[in-house]
Parts: C-alpha cells; sequence; structure tokens
C-alpha cells in the first residue's frame, strides 16, 4: 500500500470536477497502455455528481474497453430509482457508447435472486472472476467510493461482519442501518484489489470521520480507514469535510 494523499476543493462542486477530469485522465491511460479499463463506481451524492461531470467532458474515452463495475448496490428490484446502477445510468451511461457487455451491474432484488442476497453475493463474486485475468478479481484501475457520516463506504458499516470480513469479495447485508435493509457489496480485500482507490467526500457532518480514517483508526469502528488502493489512496474533500485534519494535511 502507498501513501494516503488528500485533495482539498472548495465545495462539492469543484471536488467533483476536479475527480471527472482525474477519472478521464486515468481510463485514457490506462487505454493507452493496457487496451482497456476498468473502474468501480459508487453511489451517494458526489460519486453521481461525479459521473454527471464525466457526461460533459468526456475526453478520448473509449467507451467500448470500458469495464464497469459496482462497489455496493442496494438490493432492489430491476428498474429502481433507487439502485446505484440506475442513478448512473441517468448520469452518465445512457449517454456514452459503452457496450452492454461491459457493464456488470450487481444482481437485482427480483428474478433470478429475488429474497436471496447471499446468493446474489456469490453470483457477483463469480462475475469479478471472470473477469480477473488469472487473480481473484480484477485490479480495477479506480475505485470510487463515497462515505457516510459514521464512516461506511460501499455498504460496509461500522461493527458489522460485512466490515471485518477477511476472505470473500462480495458479500450480503441484511441489516443495513441506512435504508434499504438489504444490499450486496464488495468487501474491503475487494475494495485493496484496486490500482487506485478515491474517497470522495464533502460536508461537514462528515469531518470528524474523515479525520478519524485518515488518522488510522480501526475499519471495524470507521470502514473508511480500511479503504486502501495497491498504488495510490486519494481522499477528495471540500473543505467543510476537511476541516478537522490537522494542518500538516
Ligand atoms: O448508501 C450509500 O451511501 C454511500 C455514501 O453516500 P453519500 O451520499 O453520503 O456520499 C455511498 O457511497 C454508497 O455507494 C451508497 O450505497
Amino acid at each position: 500500500m502507498t501513501d494516503i494523499a488528500v485533495q482539498t476543493y472548495d465545495d462539492a462542486e469543484e471536488l467533483t470536477t476536479a475527480a471527472a477530469a482525474q477519472l478521464v485522465a486515468v481510463i485514457e491511460a490506462a487505454q493507452a497502455e493496457r487496451g482497456s479499463a476498468s473502474i468501480v463506481l459508487t453511489g451517494g451524492g458526489n460519486g453521481i455528481g461525479l459521473l454527471r461531470k464525466v457526461r460533459a467532458n468526456p475526453g478520448k474515452i473509449d467507451w467500448s474497453a470500458v469495464d464497469v463495475f459496482w462497489g455496493d448496490e442496494r438490493f432492489l428490484p430491476a428498474g429502481d430509482p433507487d439502485r446505484n446502477e440506475v442513478q448512473a445510468h441517468d448520469a452518465l451511461l445512457d449517454h456514452v457508447p459503452v457496450p452492454p457487455a461491459r457493464l456488470h451491474p450487481m444482481p437485482y432484488g427480483d428474478g433470478q435472486y429475488a429474497g436471496d442476497p447471499d446468493a446474489a453475493a456469490v453470483a457477483y463474486e463469480h462475475v469479478l472472476a471472470a473477469h480477473a485475468n488469472g487473480g481473484p478479481i480484477p485490479e480495477f484501475d479506480v475505485h470510487l467510493l463515497g462515505m457516510g457520516g459514521e464512516g461506511h463506504v460501499n455498504s460496509l458499516f461500522p461493527d458489522t461482519d460485512a466490515v471485518r470480513e477477511k476472505t470473500r469479495h462480495v458479500v450480503a447485508v441484511t441489516d443495513s442501518p441506512k435504508p434499504p435493509a438489504e444490499r450486496v457489496t464488495l468487501t474491503l480485500p475487494a475494495i485493496r484489489r484496486a490500482r487506485r482507490v478515491w474517497l470522495l467526500v464533502a460536508g461537514a457532518d462528515k469531518a470528524e470521520a474523515v479525520a478519524a480514517a485518515i488518522g488510522g483508526a480501526k475499519p471495524a469502528d470507521i470502514p473508511a480507514a480500511g479503504a486502501l488502493g495497491s498504488e495510490s489512496t486519494v481522499w477528495m474533500l471540500d473543505r467543510a469535510a476537511a476541516a478537522d485534519l490537522p494542518a500538516d494535511r
């Protein structure tokens, strides 16, 4: 794992604009180097806001060569507006020529896996393995993350079995403190397979958890503290979210 970097912006608007430009650059560079790129999307205000900014300024991305995965999903029926996937489609994916075969949404809460989020999690582990080039799951170019006020990332909430998971890469959550209760989520071992982990966080209500995570809190207490990329970890903050960091950050 490499050092943790912090970027601070005036507000969420500036933060998502800067994050979008960096995401476009990383995708372009990965495609130039290896022919394709893989990204993991997140839900939440900034995760979706960033996608709108990519839609406005997509650079020279070759959308036929981007694999799109999700870090977590609300286990809701296909098409439900609260699904992270549906929001990502509205913000970006319906507006760019990414082939359906490159989109890897988490299973739906209806249909084949209805009532069985555990089976849905196992199925998504198989999807990841199928795109892993020999490893257990892909080494994603970027894993985007938002963070809740209590420090949750993906659907990994404090003091839960999911955040303590050491082996599996995808698990079900059936008692999420943030609705809906049923979710499917990548675990900390899965997040750590990403080359780059970017945490997009805005708002004064998140300042305390930001400072705790960057200060080295235990992941079981502040899940974001365990979200580390294999090459780099970048916190992209607005001034309010950065307010409790020490001056040398
Ligand atoms: O429920 C969720 O919340 C987090 C954080 O969302 P935010 O709006 O507070 O930034 C999000 O990252 C996660 O994907 C989502 O399922």
